[in-house]
């Protein structure tokens, strides 16, 4: 999509200005820093009338900050009045309207909040030139054509990211499934029998309901839950998957539970175990029958570790922020950097480097869970994110990873061994929609566990 150029746009907003009147444009100013926060409450009220629009808006910080953004979107857009700052301002709108793309907020919920802050403006604006109509509809005909500007500005960029996502997206769902296929397949298979065999094994020893495992939070229930269901996004044997868990888990399970003096009749405990073995047999059917339609798919990840790389990144944290907010989970975002990387090479040579940020890609595959992601940022930065994940997990999931880096001995080509740190940082999924906000929470952390001394974890 062309963008309209940044001089085009800006002689465009000059002239706009130049059209009316320095006291009318005055007045806007001052409006709206008076009405800040009246603006803000009457427009928070309307758009949480809307119920797709207040799940943007739910989330305490976002509600917190709101009054202090608008008042500085609002007072920018009428103090910009010089060619530099004007340039400045249209860049302001673009990055909005990047932020609304990356955080998926539908355009027209955006036009609806600017639409709500016209008409509040020309509701509000009569005690402001009680003798003077022309003016005061001057006033509305410029914050109007204002935000008009600014919406324009914010929904080309907010298009332009949009279909870049899009891209991503699409891109992703083919490449989510396709990492070695035949592997994760026999993968997987393996996984829903590993439940199947415990859930026999402690049924048998006479555990109960709540204390027997279930398949939705095992090894399998939480790839597929997490991975497989995007990868396989819309497909009908997805959802005969996810339904015959949920099955499994909420009706079948239950019976075996601390009711189970009244199901003791051999014959009614055998037929129990013959319907939670007809669903694991149709799981795995409709599983084989997923993985055979998708078997001719490309595969893209970082060539030296093989982990992901960061070009997938925003999709996979968009839609864990949508899984997370609609399943009530929350969901952690761990940033994991080598310490004192650059001696390794210096002292060792570059392959010996090499060698080591794939030992460490080992170790971290195989400490985390199948649900979780690991990508290879760049260097010596690694990401995971770890799924169905609290702060008191998370901790105790950092220290094993770290420990596990500490003691093992890295083998390096000529032959010798060395030891490595890792130093982590974390964020845990607050109910913000932006990703960035806590992929930089996470980065903080990461700094701060450096600085206090290397080879250590910190939670944001
Ligand atoms: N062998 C190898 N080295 C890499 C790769 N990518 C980045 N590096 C090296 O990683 C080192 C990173 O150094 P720094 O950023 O100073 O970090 P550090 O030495 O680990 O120090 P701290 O992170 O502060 O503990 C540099 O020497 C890079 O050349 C790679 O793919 N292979």
């Amino acid at each position: 999509m062309p963008h309209l150029s940044l001089e085009y746009l800006t002689a465009e907003w000059l002239s706009l200005n130049n059209r009316f009147e320095p006291q009318t444009r005055q007045f806007a100013l001052s409006f709206f820093q008076e009405h800040a926060s009246t603006l803000a409450e009457q427009f928070y009220i309307a758009m949480l009338g809307d119920a797709e629009a207040s799940k943007y808006l739910s989330n305490d910080d976002v509600q917190r900050r709101l009054g202090a953004s608008m008042q500085r979107w609002l007072s920018n857009l009428f103090s910009s009045e010089d060619e530099a700052s004007v340039t400045k301002l249209i860049a302001e709108q673009r990055k909005v309207g990047e932020v609304h793309a990356r955080i998926d907020i539908p355009l027209h919920l955006v036009l609806r909040g600017a639409r709500c802050l016209k008409n509040s403006f020309s509701t509000l604006s009569t005690s402001g030139f009680p003798d003077q109509e022309n003016q005061r509809v001057d006033a509305i005909r410029l914050v109007s054509e204002t935000i008009d500007v600014a919406m324009e500005i914010m929904g080309q960029a907010y298009a332009i990211s949009h279909d870049r996502n899009s891209r991503a997206e699409e891109a992703y769902r083919l490449f989510a499934i396709t990492q070695n296929i035949a592997n994760e397949k026999d993968q997987q298979r393996a996984a829903v029998l590993h439940w199947e065999n415990q859930f026999m094994f402690e049924q048998a020893v006479g555990k109960s309901g709540s204390a027997l495992p279930r398949i939705q939070a095992s090894d399998f229930g939480l790839w597929f839950r997490h991975k497989g269901i995007h990868a396989f996004e819309g497909s009908v044997e997805a959802t005969t998957i996810l339904d015959a868990m949920e099955t499994i888990d909420d009706v079948i399970v239950p019976l075996f539970g601390s009711d189970m003096e009244q199901i003791d009749r051999q014959s009614e405990r055998v037929a129990l175990l013959h319907d939670l073995r007809d669903k694991v047999k149709s799981i795995l059917f409709h599983l084989d029958s997923l993985f055979d339609q998708n078997n001719e798919l490309e595969s893209g990840r970082d060539v030296l570790t093989r982990l992901l790389n960061r070009k997938f990144l925003p999709v996979v944290l968009n839609k864990q922020i949508d899984q997370a907010r609609k399943q009530k989970t929350s969901f952690a975002v761990v940033a994991l950097d080598l310490d004192y990387f650059k001696q390794v090479n210096d002292t060792y040579g570059h392959q010996a480097g090499d060698s080591v940020l794939q030992q460490l890609a080992l170790i971290l595959v195989n400490k985390s869970r199948s649900g979780d992601y690991l990508f290879r940022m760049g260097g010596e930065e690694f990401l995971l994110i770890a799924v169905d994940m609290d702060k008191t997990n998370i901790q105790r999931l950092m220290e094993k990873l770290r420990e596990s880096v500490a003691s093992e001995p890295f083998r390096l080509p000529e032959g010798n061994t060395i030891n490595i740190t890792i130093s982590a940082g974390a964020a845990c999924f607050d109910g913000h929609p932006d990703y960035q906000r806590l992929l930089r929470k996470a980065d903080d952390a990461l700094y701060e566990a450096k600085n206090a001394g290397r080879n250590r974890v910190v939670i944001a």
